[in-house]
């Protein structure tokens, strides 16, 4: 193998760069077309992180069952959602990208760090950022994925994109992989933060119903976390709020394919509720960094729908962290308790405020 040439004496430069900070998410199509769909969800579903199904079984189901149909549906759920900007979930990673180097460079000085952003499948690449951190002749990376519960599906998806395009580099960078903070205090802070905002406006619902994309029960079977930490999450995120056990509920979305999912299943305890009394709730998706089809389409409209036609009264969608200032501000922190800054030069041991 070649491994990618370096510029002359990168050493050099290296001492004087920016700490690149890596933020990952999932990505999204480029367009809500069906031929932009289809390489997007081909990439996507490829990935065996995703899909564990045996790979040979899994490349006929993919072609004959799905290219050829959900791509046109998908397309259909994304007109719904996209934006001027395009899809919202890219331009809501662009305007974190921003407001994290804003609060970076505000607390430790401009020049000090770096932010990159990455995207698991289609654009931004993690071959065209690690190209530009690379450019930038950074040598401390800290890779931050914007998935707050650990899940083989996505966390160690990006560490694969990232592994991947590493393993052909030269001169390897120094690197901090952040593996999740589903249990962050700063994180539950930020997510009771938003929730008593919306509390004051609108009143404290009957049931505030915190939903979770979901995986495979298999996935749990075999020792993936992500399931316990989806409750850590719920739990703490209720004892911060003094919430009672019958005041909230944890439940799971985004379901695909036929074997079973994670249970209850988001859509069909909307529609049992109202039945069993609960008129008037509120949904949060604490597993979502960035609002995306799956939030602003599936919970926002679909399931509002499912609910109010079930005999539900009131529903709203309580929007994600996105860039509200307190998420922000805890994702400087991590970077910090991350950080190389023992090694800098320019020490700065000022502790980011976290409101
Ligand atoms: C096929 C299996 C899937 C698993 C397992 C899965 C896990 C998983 N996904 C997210 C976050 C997101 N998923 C999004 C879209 C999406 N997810 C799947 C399938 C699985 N996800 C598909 C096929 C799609 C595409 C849309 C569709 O056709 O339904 C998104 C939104 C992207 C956007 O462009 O807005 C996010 C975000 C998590 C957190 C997760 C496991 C924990
Ligand atoms: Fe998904
Ligand atoms: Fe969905």
């Amino acid at each position: 193998m070649a491994y990618l040439a370096e510029t002359a004496n990168p050493h050099q430069k290296a001492a004087q760069a920016p700490i690149a900070v890596l933020l990952c998410n999932l990505g999204t199509p480029e367009a809500p077309t069906a031929s932009a769909l289809r390489p997007y969800l081909k990439q996507f579903l490829s990935d065996p992180r995703v899909v564990e199904v045996p790979r040979l079984l899994w490349w006929v189901i993919l072609r004959l069952f799905i290219l050829p149909f959900r791509p046109r549906a998908s397309a259909k759920l994304y007109k719904q959602i996209w934006t001027e900007n395009g899809s919202p979930l890219l331009k809501i990673s662009r305007q974190q990208q921003s407001a994290l180097q804003d609060r970076l460079d505000a607390h430790f000085g401009a020049g000090q760090y770096q932010v990159h952003l990455a995207m698991n499948y289609g654009k931004p690449s993690f071959s065209d950022e690690l190209a530009e951190i690379r450019k930038q002749f950074s040598d401390q990376v800290i890779v931050l994925p914007l998935y707050p519960q650990y899940c083989g599906a996505t966390t160690a998806s990006a560490f694969d994109a990232l592994s991947k395009e590493l393993r052909k580099q030269r001169w390897v960078p120094s690197l901090r992989f952040i593996n999740g903070y589903h249990d962050h205090p700063f994180y539950i802070a930020a997510l009771k933060a938003s929730l008593l905002k919306d509390f004051e406006k609108n009143g404290q619902p009957q049931k505030l119903i915190i939903s979770y994309h979901g995986t495979p029960k298999s996935y749990l079977e075999k020792g993936d976390p992500y399931y316990c930490f989806c409750m850590k999450t719920s739990r703490l995120l209720a004892e911060a709020l003094g919430l009672s056990g019958e005041q909230y509920e944890s439940c799971f979305q985004s379901r695909f394919g036929k074997q079973e999912w994670l249970q209850p299943y988001t859509d069909i305890r909307l529609e049992q509720l109202p039945e069993e009394g609960t008129k008037d709730v509120a949904v949060i998706c604490p597993g979502f960094s960035a609002d995306c089809l799956e939030t602003l389409e599936e919970i926002a409209v679909e399931n509002r729908d499912t609910f109010l036609h079930a005999g539900g009264e009131s529903y709203r969608y309580i929007p994600c962290l996105n860039q509200e200032a307190e998420h922000i501000n805890f994702l400087a922190a991590l970077v910090q308790e991350n950080g190389f800054s023992e090694r800098r030069k320019s020490q700065n041991t000022m502790a980011v405020v976290v409101a």
